[in-house]
């Protein structure tokens, strides 16, 4: 059955609902295990979604997040700021708050943002912000204003989470590399998967990554850049094989700089909605090892967003 949209808000047209009933994972996830990248959607009635949007969701509640959260055996949570809530951190900061030092959060703010503001988005448990330089996603920020942010939030000790595609990396490289602060990438950069792992595009990647200590990476959203598949669907144990290779490169070469997430509720998927049990299912493919899942899962997560229980 199809998933609401509450408020005075309608669904883009084709939008994928979330998973319901997920599988029960067979990969058990290790104790204190973190989901770092997952967002919350509205409910529109609630938390309106914001007038630049790109996209209108089905509503995906904090709630539903939590739920999902135990049932995969997942401690924690990041809840990353959605495009279709523009600046408005509300909904992303009702989740942080509501989860008993559970969850933390990834905002999106403006050059307006006073530090008052920042401040109560820190005791809230936001601890960085995202640019998104994805242009079906969000309109373009002058880069004097995001360096502007940049240097403000290194104050609170926060890090900056980067969107982008992999061939938007030469032109974004000098950016990129100026910002002041841990730089967390979303979802390896998007290397395009049938080109080869050791060619020029993904090459590019692997030195933005050795070449800045201060540079992570999101080995997630395998759903999201396969091209052949198989879908995380009906059991599949062996999913996405064509994105393997590429985050398990990452995992192995940067093991203490990766992070993994759900990236539940999936926005702007058009193929399929993948069971977020056989997603976790595939974290053993590109973490071969209880130390490598360890540091992906714990430690990496904890030292970022939990430094003060490390
Ligand atoms: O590829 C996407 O469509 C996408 C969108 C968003 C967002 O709208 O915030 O976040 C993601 O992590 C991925």
């Amino acid at each position: 059955m199809s998933k609401p949209t509450s408020g005075d808000f309608t669904k883009t047209a084709g939008w994928l609902d979330w998973y319901t009933g997920p599988s029960k994972p067979k990969f058990q996830l290790p104790a204190g295990a973190v989901d770092a990248h997952c967002h919350v959607f509205g409910p529109g009635a609630e938390f309106p979604y914001a007038p630049e949007r790109k996209y209108t969701p089905c509503d995906a509640s904090k709630h539903e997040l939590y739920a999902l959260r135990d049932h995969l055996g997942f401690a924690r949570n990041v809840v990353v700021q959605a495009t279709c809530h523009g600046a408005d951190n509300r909904a992303m900061v009702d989740a942080c708050l509501s989860s008993g030092g559970k969850a933390r959060g990834v905002a999106t703010v403006k050059r307006s943002i006073s530090d008052a503001e920042l401040q109560a988005l820190h005791d809230a448990g936001v601890r960085g912000v995202r640019f998104n330089f994805v242009k079906r996603l969000v309109d373009f920020t002058p880069k004097d204003e995001l360096m502007e942010i940049a240097g403000r939030i290194s104050k609170l000790g926060w890090h900056v989470v980067i969107y982008f595609e992999a061939v938007d990396l030469p032109e974004l490289w000098d950016f990129f590399t100026a910002l002041p602060t841990t730089v967390v990438v979303d979802h390896m950069g998007r290397p395009d998967v049938s080109k080869p792992i050791d060619g020029p595009e993904f090459e590019l990647f692997l030195k933005f990554m050795r070449e800045h200590p201060n540079v992570w990476s999101k080995v997630s959203c395998p759903e999201r850049l396969s091209v052949t598949g198989p879908k995380a669907l009906n059991g599949e144990q062996a999913a996405y094989q064509d994105v393997v290779p590429f985050a398990r490169r990452v995992v192995e070469e940067f093991p203490d700089r990766v992070l993994w997430g759900t990236d539940w509720p999936h926005p702007n998927l058009k193929d399929h909605m993948p069971d977020d049990g056989l997603l976790v299912d595939f974290i053993p493919q590109i973490a071969t090892t209880p130390e490598l899942q360890r540091k992906l899962l714990v430690d990496n997560p904890m030292k970022l967003y939990w430094p003060e229980e490390v």
